[in-house]
């Protein structure tokens, strides 16, 4: 044990009372007493941090509240003691107590029960605490306690990020780069940062957590750190460089050199990115949002699922001229399976659910081993990583889809995040997506009808995203039946321990899945994202359109509303099968109570500004919804106050098929 803290006893019980705070040797807490991280991690400002005191006052209050928040990672396990990593003060707080303080921590959970080997000695978390004697009652919510001993004995700590003085102060460090005791502040090249935008913090159902200023730009504050810099800053950067307008470019980090000297899976002395500043996509909408909106009046996705298809290609083409690739073969494809198993098994032992359909999921990943062993091969380059609706925004403006965080899937260590991969992997996990959306569709009175409506929604969904994928692309998903399949495998088990760890309500969801794919056969036409026929969706007629037409015309033909599209009579304006959709949609919403009055927002129809009426009422506001809930319950990545998206529909979610 390296990091000079006491463990507790990890037979007794897990009561805050039991955790214990292990001040760490040296207060930086890194390590060996002489590591950088011992003589330079703390800050300036009063000696606060230097008391040894600190984090034993804290473990009780962290033990407390650490568990309830979305972010935390560990759902489940009790925690068996903390260590402090780091701490700045960004904040003194000011004389007398009148002016609130700003700590930065970074803190290792220890915890029982089976963890993943990265994270052996905890994750590690980043903390931004506020102090004050007292607790105005706007930031009632945000409070964590108040530390009996210690140096902040007598003050009351609480979460920093809701209190837009604190806030303040992140956006002050980062307009002003430099170093600040173990955090060092950046701003990309040629950016100015105005001072005095109003920050606010963002109700999103994410994994981090997030601050807008004054609609101009949204800072992530990552939550779970893993050692090396992070994908989602390394990967927009490339992409800004390249000139790819498809995902905003990042204006200016933080990160810290503290954990370096630690790091057990890590980059050895990369930094430790902790926080990104962004452009705000103003007036746009998240596509988990649209798309459920969509689901709730039952209109057509088909044209942003196909543009969105033709973003992800897009922006998968210019990383792959932007940043290293591979060929695949046969060691490395029996290694990619082999993962995929390995991560099966352990997500079968922390999640029960998971073990009677082990066997059959596994011969997916064989499956696609045995191609590797018969010569195939495929192309590897850096990949979104997690790719799925949520991550996707469209501009109300034009129907110009972006892509967001980059950061790929958190519960896995960034090492293993930046290896190249098939492009196959984000391409699951959107298909999974639209499977998502549609389980988590607010069920209309009659069930089995809407049953059946959703799956074919998803259906039509994944297979127009395929379409617009090959479009810009040039290359068909649907081609790699086997590879696809042990994709989306990978992906669904992936959700099933995301959804434990965080979301326990959700499990059902990817549950679902896990169901249809043991289930499934292996051939082709269980595939994900099946070729439509084209009586439905079509292809060449679509195709034909698009390569007289630049993309984004396409795209923001769709966001006005798709003229001729939903007005044509029987055929569309082509007679393809995804205008048939659109015919459908407009009988649809006249046909559906209330859905008449919300058409012509987006290129569905409704999506953008639909309210849910006729179907058993509204559910609450999507962007209220707190960790935990059930899907559909206003759920996922909804954005209310910032998109201007109404309510969702929302139900617990539907139990496996
Ligand atoms: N550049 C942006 N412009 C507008 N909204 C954004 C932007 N980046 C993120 N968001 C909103 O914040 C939410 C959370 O962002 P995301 O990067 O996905 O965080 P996390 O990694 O914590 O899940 C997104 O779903 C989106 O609604
Ligand atoms: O927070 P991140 O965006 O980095 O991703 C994590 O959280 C996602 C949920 O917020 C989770 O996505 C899963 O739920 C979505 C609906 O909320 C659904 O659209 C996705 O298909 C599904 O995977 C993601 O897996 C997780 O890494």
């Amino acid at each position: 044990m390296s990091e000079g803290s006491t463990r507790a006893n990890p037979t007794r019980a897990a009561t805050p009372a039991a955790l214990n705070g292990g001040a760490p040797e040296g207060f930086s807490g890194g390590g060996h007493p002489n590591s950088p991280a011992s003589r330079g991690a703390y800050a300036k400002g009063r000696p606060l941090a230097a008391d040894h005191g600190l984090l034993p006052s804290l473990v009780p209050l962290l033990g407390e509240w650490l568990p309830h928040q979305r972010w935390f990672a560990g759902k489940g396990r009790p925690i068996t003691g903390f260590t402090l990593v780091s701490a700045t003060e960004l904040l003194p707080r000011g004389a007398g107590g009148a002016a609130p303080g700003l700590l930065h921590l970074l803190v290792r959970a220890r915890q029982s029960g089976p963890a993943e080997p990265s994270a052996a000695e905890g994750d590690c978390y980043q903390l931004l605490l506020g102090i004050r004697s007292v607790l105005p009652q706007h930031l009632a919510h945000a409070l964590i306690g108040r530390p009996t001993g210690g140096p902040l004995h007598g003050t009351t700590v609480y979460e920093a990020l809701a209190d837009p003085r604190l806030t303040g102060i992140l956006l002050e460090r980062l307009r002003v780069p430099g170093r600040l005791g173990a955090l060092r502040f950046t701003r990309a090249p040629s950016t100015a940062i105005p001072s005095g935008l109003s920050p606010r913090p963002i109700t999103a159902e994410q994994s981090n957590s997030s601050v807008v200023y004054g609609d101009t730009y949204i800072l992530k504050v990552f939550r779970r750190i893993g050692w090396g810099v992070n994908p989602d800053l390394e990967l927009p950067r490339a992409l800004a460089r390249a000139g790819c307008d498809r995902v905003p470019h990042p204006t200016a980090w933080y990160e810290t050199t503290t954990g370096a000297a630690l790091g057990t899976e890590g980059v050895s002395g990369e930094p430790m990115t902790l926080g990104i500043l962004q452009p705000f996509l103003r007036g746009s909408a998240d596509g988990w949002q649209l798309a459920l909106n969509s689901l709730s009046v039952q209109a057509d996705f088909t044209g942003s699922a196909r543009a969105l298809g033709r973003a992800t290609a897009e922006v998968h083409t210019a990383l792959a001229a932007a940043l290293p690739t591979a060929v695949l073969s046969r060691p490395r494809i029996e290694k990619l399976a082999a993962g995929m198993a390995a991560r099966l098994e352990a997500a079968a032992d922390a999640v029960p659910a998971l073990r009677p359909y082990r066997e059959q999921l596994h011969a997916a990943f064989a499956d696609f081993a045995e191609l590797g062993r018969h010569g195939r091969t495929w192309a590897a380059q850096r990949i979104h990583g997690d790719l799925h609706l949520g991550q996707a925004l469209r501009a109300v403006r034009d129907g110009r889809w972006a892509l967001i965080d980059f950061e790929g899937e958190p519960a896995r260590p960034i090492v293993e995040r930046r290896r190249l991969q098939p492009v196959a992997r984000d391409i699951a996990g959107m298909l999974r997506s639209f499977d998502y959306a549609a389980r988590s569709a607010r069920p209309a009175p009659d069930s089995s009808a809407q049953s059946g409506w959703t799956q074919e929604w998803a259906r039509q969904n994944r297979a127009a995203y395929c379409d617009g994928y090959a479009e810009a692309a040039g290359v068909d998903p649907r081609e790699e039946p086997e590879l696809m399949r042990a994709y989306e495998t990978d992906k669904a088990v992936y959700e099933v321990l995301y959804e434990a760890r965080h979301r326990p309500d959700w499990l059902p969801v990817p549950m679902a899945a896990i169901q249809r794919l043991a289930g499934a056969s292996r051939s082709p036409s269980d595939g994900p994202g099946q070729r439509t026929p084209k009586a439905r969706l079509g292809q060449e007629t679509p195709k034909a359109r698009l390569s007289q037409e630049a993309p984004d015309a396409a795209e923001a033909r769709d966001a006005a509303g798709a003229p001729g599209r939903g007005t044509a009579s029987g055929q569309g304006e082509t007679g393809a099968p995804d205008h048939a959709t659109a015919t459908g949609r407009s009988e649809t919403a006249a046909e559906a109570p209330g859905h008449g009055t919300a058409t012509g927002q987006g290129e569905t129809g409704v999506p953008d500004h639909a309210t849910a009426t006729g179907r058993g009422g509204t559910a609450g506001p999507a962007g209220t919804s707190e960790a935990g809930r059930s899907p559909g319950a206003g759920s996922g990545r909804a954005r209310q106050s910032d998109t201007g998206a109404r309510p969702a529909p929302g139900a617990p979610p539907a139990p496996p098929a």
